[in-house]
């Protein structure tokens, strides 16, 4: 399997089933994508900005639920084999992604896994491990978390250096250099991270060095 990152944004998710798997994809689907759950019944959990529609579609029914919302990913987290199926079925004729919460192996095409994942501004690592541990997923993401403290002001900060760096008569390799050696650097690290000193500049600090060949 290869990760691919998705940008579902002015997209449609459906997710089947409101229990406590469903609230959670319909959560983190909800940050970013109109999101519909569509359930007889909805657990006691927190479904985000998700639109909930009450209904318990048989399987002959779901197409017709699929077609309405015309989805770019539909989720199967339902408790009933029989819904879960149609929904499969359903989103691939609808020309859908489809994510199936209840089988970790089996996959057709167009079928998806969600990551774990977390997320620090615009950067985000999703950890998988191929539907073999999902528990595994979630205790890495766990450890993950701590390490990505300040990536995505690293991330922004970088972004205009690379801007201002193209914009100046540096040679592609003397901006690598001082990119890399800005995303690598401690003190950038630690200014982002507590505030006591100033990123920017510590981070031009850290390109003039570059040039006068210090690191
Ligand atoms: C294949 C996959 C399909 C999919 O859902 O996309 C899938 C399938 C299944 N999960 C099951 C169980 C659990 N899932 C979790 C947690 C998460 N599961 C997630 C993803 C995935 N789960 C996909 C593979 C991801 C990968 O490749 O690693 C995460 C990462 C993302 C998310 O769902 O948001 C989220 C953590 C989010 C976070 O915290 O960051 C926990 C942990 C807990 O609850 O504490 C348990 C209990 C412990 C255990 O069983 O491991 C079962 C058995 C159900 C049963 O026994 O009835 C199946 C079905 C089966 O295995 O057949
Ligand atoms: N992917 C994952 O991370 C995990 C997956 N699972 C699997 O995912 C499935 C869902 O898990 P839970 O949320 O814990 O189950 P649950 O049984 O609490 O929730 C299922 C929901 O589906 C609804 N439902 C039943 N028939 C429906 C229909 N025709 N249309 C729409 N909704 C319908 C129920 O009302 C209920 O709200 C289970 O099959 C379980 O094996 C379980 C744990 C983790």
């Amino acid at each position: 399997m290869i990760p691919l990152v998705h940008d579902l944004s002015d997209e449609t998710v459906v997710v089947f089933g409101g229990g406590p798997v469903g609230a959670r994809k319909a959560h983190r689907f909800a940050r970013e994508a109109r999101t519909v759950v569509v359930s007889p019944e909805f657990a006691d959990r927190d479904f985000g900005d998700a639109e909930r529609v009450r209904a318990a579609p048989a399987p002959d029914e779901v197409p017709d639920w699929v077609e309405r919302f015309a989805p770019a990913l539909v989720v199967a987290a339902t408790d009933d084999d029989a819904v879960n199926d149609a929904v499969v079925a359903a989103a691939r004729d609808a020309g859908a992604l489809v994510n199936r919460a209840d089988r970790s192996g089996e996959r057709d095409a167009g079928s998806v896994v969600v990551p774990a994942t977390v997320e620090d501004g615009d950067v985000s690592v999703a950890i998988t491990t191929g539907g073999a541990s999902p528990a595994l997923s979630k205790h890495l993401r766990e450890r993950v978390e701590a390490e990505l403290e300040g990536a995505g002001e690293m991330a922004a900060l970088t972004a205009e250096l690379r801007a201002e760096l193209k914009a100046s008569d540096r040679s592609p390799t003397e901006r690598r250099d001082a990119i890399r050696a800005v995303v690598r650097n401690p003190s950038v690290w630690k200014a982002l991270r507590t505030g006591d000193a100033n990123p920017r500049q510590e981070a031009a600090r850290v390109i003039r060095d570059t040039q006068r060949g210090d690191s």
